[in-house]
């Protein structure tokens, strides 16, 4: 089997984690692409600590064409990545996108075909601490949509460090992931505080409100989420570890924009559309775009 020729492009939280995926299998051969340089990451995986060198360009360059390009920066850095997507997506390139929110395809038709394009969900909790570490809280998961250029790209992974789920509803399984990071992402956010609050019964009940509110217009979309969506959430906010953060408050804690957009802002929209109430996340929503000063 001869080598791949990946990019990563957007080396933060998640591009590091995928960085240290990928390079498990030695047959891929990794080109990375960040707006700021690093020379190195460290990863904390359970009780390991991993040194990721890391060799990245910050200025589009034509290595040879990319095979695959994982795309990792949040849905407000696409604007400023254009140039990166002209350069980097070649006529056979094919283009996995790791973000939340929905519509993961849209802004990329542009660029290439439709059917190069991989939508994907992450669940893989990942955080900076004190001691300049990112770490990963669980065994990241990737639920891809069942296709077969889905297959292609598990095989550039070794699942016994990503567990890798394929579905067929992705537009639920989509709005599952968007719930979960809307309601916890907003309260986590607002309040400056990590999972610890959700020990408490009143910040518990504003989580389960919101996703009630959530699954009106996720159904109203067309998603089948189900009755056991809600205690099951609960179940996982309530096993996280105390101090476990969310992108939007880290964000908000390095006075960067937050994802207000791709995440509460998304849902308080195509509520609009079908005409489902949403008045907390709307509120929060309005709360949201004000933290972080570069957002209005
Ligand atoms: N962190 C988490 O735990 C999880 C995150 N997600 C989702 O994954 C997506 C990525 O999040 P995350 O990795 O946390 O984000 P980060 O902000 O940590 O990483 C984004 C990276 O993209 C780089 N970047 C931004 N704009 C550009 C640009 N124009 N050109 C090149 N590089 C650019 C940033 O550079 P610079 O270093 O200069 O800022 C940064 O390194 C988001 O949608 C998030 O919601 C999903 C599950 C969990
Ligand atoms: C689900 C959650 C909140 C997990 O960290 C997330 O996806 C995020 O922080 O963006």
């Amino acid at each position: 089997m001869g080598t791949k020729q990946i990019g990563i492009l957007g080396i933060g939280a998640i591009g590091s984690l995928m960085t240290y995926q990928l390079g498990l299998n030695k047959n891929n051969t990794l080109f990375l692409y960040s707006r700021t340089k690093r020379e190195q990451v460290d990863l904390k995986i359970k009780s390991d600590l991993i040194s990721l060198p890391l060799n990245i360009s910050s200025h589009p360059k034509k290595d040879q064409e990319l095979e695959w390009l994982i795309i990792c920066i949040k849905e407000h850095h696409y604007k400023y990545a254009k140039h990166w997507f002209k350069k980097l997506i070649g006529p056979n390139t094919k283009v996995l996108v790791i973000r939340n929110g929905l519509n993961l395809k849209g802004p990329l038709l542009r660029y290439t075909h439709e059917s190069h394009i991989l939508e994907s969900i992450i669940d893989a909790p990942v955080q900076w601490t004190d001691s300049n570490e990112y770490e990963v809280i669980h065994t990241p998961k990737l639920i891809l949509p069942r296709s077969k250029v889905a297959t292609s790209f598990s095989r550039l992974l070794n699942e016994e460090h990503i567990q890798i789920t394929f579905v067929q509803d992705f537009k639920t399984a989509s709005w599952e992931k968007l719930a979960e990071a809307a309601a916890l992402g907003s309260i986590l956010c607002l309040t400056g505080e990590t999972c610890r609050i959700f020990k408490y019964k009143k910040p518990r009940k504003l989580f389960v409100q919101l996703l009630q509110e959530i699954i009106k217009v996720a159904q109203a979309d067309g998603a089948a989420i189900d009755l056991g969506y809600i205690p099951e959430m609960v179940k996982k906010i309530k096993a996280y570890p105390p101090d476990k953060s969310s992108s939007m408050l880290m964000d908000k804690t390095w006075g960067r924009p937050i994802e207000v957009n791709a995440k509460n802002g998304i849902i308080s929209k195509l509520g609009k559309d079908y005409g489902v109430q949403t008045p907390i996340n709307d509120t929060l929503a309005t709360l949201l775009t004000f933290v972080n000063h570069r957002n209005f």
